[in-house]
């Protein structure tokens, strides 16, 4: 039975609750101590909170007190604030704090429950959203559910106990190096290195000496024989990020290293064995690349026996507003910050946003939402984006008023459905439509993809 936590002094108003609210297993406190206490003993998800406690009863200061302190110990905690009923501005302010909601005296049990009612299925919401969360990170750290990640990284669970060289294929910051060491930490070789190089960022002078390693004395400056990237890798994974971006010469020597597994050092003439995985990744094109001789098509036919393409943050659904949360609760800890999450609007411009620097872009975003931040929800505004009210202007060519009214409203299903976390019921709600109505129109519109999930 789910447990609800009732603030108020008034011995009256906890009776009348007591047998009004029989759905719910209820525990009471009078005042501050006793509520942290009762938080502490029962952990309820839903609390209502009378802003009248003693012993400051006419004012609202113990009320605003207890409400910061039950969001700092239990900040998911959805406290509804029972104020007087001319007293919005308190009402205002514990909205401003992270309340859930307010409802304003006298009390009447059927509305109240309703509101009650309406925090415990968020509650469930967001557990369902924690749960699906977890759920995806078969692969470690690759947080997602959308159907275009998951295809990825049933590959890349697939080939992780394999030797297979994959080539990793994305736009930057999509996530390509998370990927590559999931697929080394799924490996037999988890507890041997993972040594990652980026290509791009190499001089191009260096970026041989970089992997083979050089002798002592090969060139001014070798003062002694230095290990490259490609023996630290010694019987573990090497990432080879941006290899389109690898020199042609180079290219060269990299193809007897992929085929022959032996490197020589720079300025060495021994031969050296090596036992290594690799995975490559890029941005560009490689096939064009070979097509157009500025990549060497028999290292592409070598370094790509495998393909996995990492989808675009614009192509993975609601996994934006998973990875939103995931990112929040890191920048909390990291800036002793208590965000609680979004608001509406915030939701939806990252759904709407098309995200073209990925998921770095999603990061810097949020880590300067949550340090400028002063309310505990991120708007829009904090983020730096806005919300249009036609994201789909190109849709709407048609001057049909039929086809136009179709496609408003496959759009507005659409989006209510992201923003309701994929849950049908709120859907519906959002839209102001029963879920019978909800389920014949997406039928009617063909929006299959949503029915799959449902
Ligand atoms: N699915 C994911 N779940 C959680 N974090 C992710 C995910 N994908 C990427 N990230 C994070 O996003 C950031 C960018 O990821 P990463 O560096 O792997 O991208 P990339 O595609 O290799 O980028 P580039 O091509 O620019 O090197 C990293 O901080 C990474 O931890």
């Amino acid at each position: 039975m789910s447990r609800l936590l009732v603030v108020d002094d008034d011995k009256g108003i906890q009776k009348q609750l007591k047998w009004g609210l029989s759905d719910y297993e209820i525990v009471f406190a009078d005042d501050r101590a006793s509520a942290i206490a009762q938080l502490r003993r029962y952990e309820p998800e839903v609390v209502t909170l009378d802003l009248g406690l003693p012993p400051d009863p006419a004012n609202a200061s113990e009320g605003l007190a207890a409400l910061t302190e039950i969001l700092s110990l239990a900040p998911s905690t959805k406290v509804i604030v029972l104020t007087g009923n001319t007293d919005k501005e308190h009402a205002l302010k514990s909205i401003e704090l992270g309340a859930y909601d307010f409802y304003q005296k006298p009390v009447d049990v059927d509305t109240l429950n309703t509101i009650i009612h309406r925090a415990f299925n968020l509650v469930d919401l967001e557990n369902e959203n924690r749960r699906l969360s977890k759920v995806s990170a078969s692969m470690g750290s690759i947080i997602g559910n959308s159907p275009s990640i998951l295809a990825a990284t049933k590959r890349a669970e697939k080939i992780a106990k394999t030797e297979i060289t994959t080539l990793l294929l994305g736009e930057s910051g999509t996530g390509k190096e998370v990927f590559a060491r999931s697929i080394h930490n799924h490996s037999d070789r988890s507890d041997k290195a993972f040594i990652a190089i980026n290509c791009a960022s190499i001089p191009e002078n260096l970026l041989e000496s970089e992997l083979f390693g050089y002798e002592k004395g090969a060139f001014t400056g070798a003062a002694k024989t230095t290990k490259g990237k490609i023996e630290m890798a010694q019987g573990g994974t090497l990432f080879l990020d941006e290899i389109g971006d690898m020199p042609l010469p180079l290219q060269a020597k990299m193809l007897r290293f992929l085929q022959e597994r032996v490197i020589e050092r720079v300025g060495g003439r021994e031969e050296i064995s090596v036992d290594i995985r690799v995975i490559c990744a890029t941005h560009r094109n490689l096939q064009q690349m070979s097509t157009e001789q500025t990549f060497r098509e028999d290292l592409f036919y070598r370094v790509s026996e495998l393909i996995i393409n990492i989808p675009p943050l614009r192509e993975r659904e609601n996994d934006v507003l998973l990875l939103a949360k995931s990112f929040i609760d890191s920048y909390n800890e990291q800036y002793n910050k208590s965000i609680k999450g979004f608001s509406d609007d915030a939701k939806q411009a990252m759904l709407q946003h098309k995200w073209p620097g990925n998921i770095r872009e999603l990061q810097n975003k949020l880590k300067s939402a949550v340090v400028m931040a002063d309310t505990p929800f991120i708007t829009a505004e904090d983020l730096g984006l806005f919300v249009s009210g036609d994201n789909n202007s190109s849709e709407l060519k048609s001057l049909n008023l039929r086809e136009v009214r179709e496609i408003a409203e496959s759009n507005a299903i659409r989006q209510a459905y992201n923003l309701a976390e994929q849950n049908m019921s709120k859907t519906a709600e959002m839209l102001g439509v029963t879920r019978p109505t909800l389920y014949s129109l997406i039928e009617k519109y063909q929006l299959t993809d949503l029915k799959t999930n449902s």
